[in-house]
């Protein structure tokens, strides 16, 4: 679980969707869009009963939150949109509650406003918004703000709308905080799940189907540069008779040795995997036989000078390795086959060797 997680403000670090989830930018235009009608209806509504100030305000507002929704469509600013949204409905729920249009009961349309809130902005933005709604209403409703405002709710409609907006507003928080540490969840053990599925547990390096995903994308870099690259096929030595003389647990912390090794040895852009039980692929872009020739060398000879301590016992190992390198049209399949024709020379012609698969006879050791 991330740390953020357990934080009263649980926000991922950055800003992340679980698919299926509303995006915000929509939402917020979608309501935009919502809008319209209802505050045409209270502006029409207003202007039936001769007010022309209200029919205005409720109209430009219609109108800002259109242009605001149109603004996002070009610039596809998303702060700006969301910062500008909470400001006009803010803005516009204050005017509902001052000017009591309809009569005051257009106050209701308050309860809209926490969950509109929570879900388009931060949890702190979300709690720092109803605290301010909350003290402006309460502002609004005492004895101060009757003398500045003259409104006509009654005194139980007053305690009754800070109570429940209240409450509202709390279980907004408690439902949008257990939403945002659900999907920080989720998104951690999807993440956990991704690894898992791409890499070997006890290496930790990748697992054959990530290698061989890497091999097509490097085929196809390959088809549009033409930058030749290799691949180098290990396989430990006689492991066989580690397994059989020290037991599977040493032959386990040998793979890990080895593989550790071959992590080592290899570039950043380079890809090691685990292809098999005691077997490893490299894929090195961009690279000459020579040069892949070199590197299985030098990591040949890097395993070959290491000892693994086993409860006191000394375990020396070595790997053998088949070097190709991708030629025109040559398929992935056809190049993985002259790598494991040269691995099959290394281990027929001694072990402990590195063959290429380029010239088949080629003894590098
Ligand atoms: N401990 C351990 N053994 C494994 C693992 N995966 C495969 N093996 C063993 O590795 C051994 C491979 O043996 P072989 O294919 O005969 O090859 P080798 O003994 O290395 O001989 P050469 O390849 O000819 O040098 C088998 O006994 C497998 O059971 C693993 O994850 N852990």
């Amino acid at each position: 679980m991330p740390k953020s997680s357990k934080s009263f403000w649980p926000e991922p670090p950055v800003r992340q969707r679980v698919t299926g989830e509303i995006p915000v930018p929509t939402l917020i235009n979608w309501l935009s869009i919502g809008a319209q009608p209802l505050l045409l209806f209270f502006a029409y509504r207003a202007a039936g009963r001769d007010d022309t100030l209200v029919p205005s305000i409720l109209l430009t507002c219609a109108a800002l939150l259109l242009l605001n929704a149109l603004v996002y469509m070009m610039l596809r600013h998303e702060t700006l949109q969301r910062r500008t949204f909470i400001v006009l409905i803010t803005g516009l729920f204050i005017y509902l509650a001052i000017s009591a249009v309809e009569d005051g009961s257009a106050i209701i349309w308050l309860f809209a406003y926490p969950p509109i809130i929570f879900y388009i902005s931060t949890l702190r933005v979300g709690v720092l918004a109803c605290a301010f709604g909350i003290v402006t209403l309460i502002g609004l409703f005492s004895p101060a703000g009757d003398y500045l405002v003259e409104t006509p709710y009654s005194d139980s409609f007053r305690l009754v709308m800070i109570t429940v907006l209240a409450f509202e507003m709390i279980s907004c928080y408690i439902l949008d905080l257990s939403r945002r540490r659900s999907q920080a969840r989720l998104l951690t053990l999807a993440r956990e799940y991704e690894y898992a599925a791409k890499h070997d547990a006890m290496t930790g390096l990748s697992n054959r189907r990530e290698g061989l995903a890497r091999l097509e994308t490097e085929y196809e870099r390959y088809l549009r540069n033409r930058k030749p690259f290799s691949v180098i096929l290990m396989d430990i030595d006689v492991f066989k008779g580690v397994n059989d003389n020290y037991g599977h647990q040493a032959g386990d912390q040998l793979i890990v040795m080895v593989a550790n090794k071959l992590k080592d040895g290899c570039r950043r852009v380079d890809m090691v995997s685990r292809w098999g039980g005691e077997e490893f692929l490299a894929v090195l872009p961009e690279t000459q036989v020579s040069e892949a020739v070199t590197m299985a060398n030098r990591i040949r000879q890097t395993i070959a000078a290491q000892t693994l301590a086993f409860e006191g016992l000394p375990i020396r190992t070595s790997i053998s390795a088949g070097v190709a390198t991708i030629h025109g049209a040559e398929s992935t399949n056809h190049l993985l086959q002259r790598a494991d024709e040269a691995l099959y020379t290394a281990k027929a012609t001694g072990r402990n060797r590195v063959c290429s698969g380029e010239v088949p006879e080629q003894d590098s050791a």
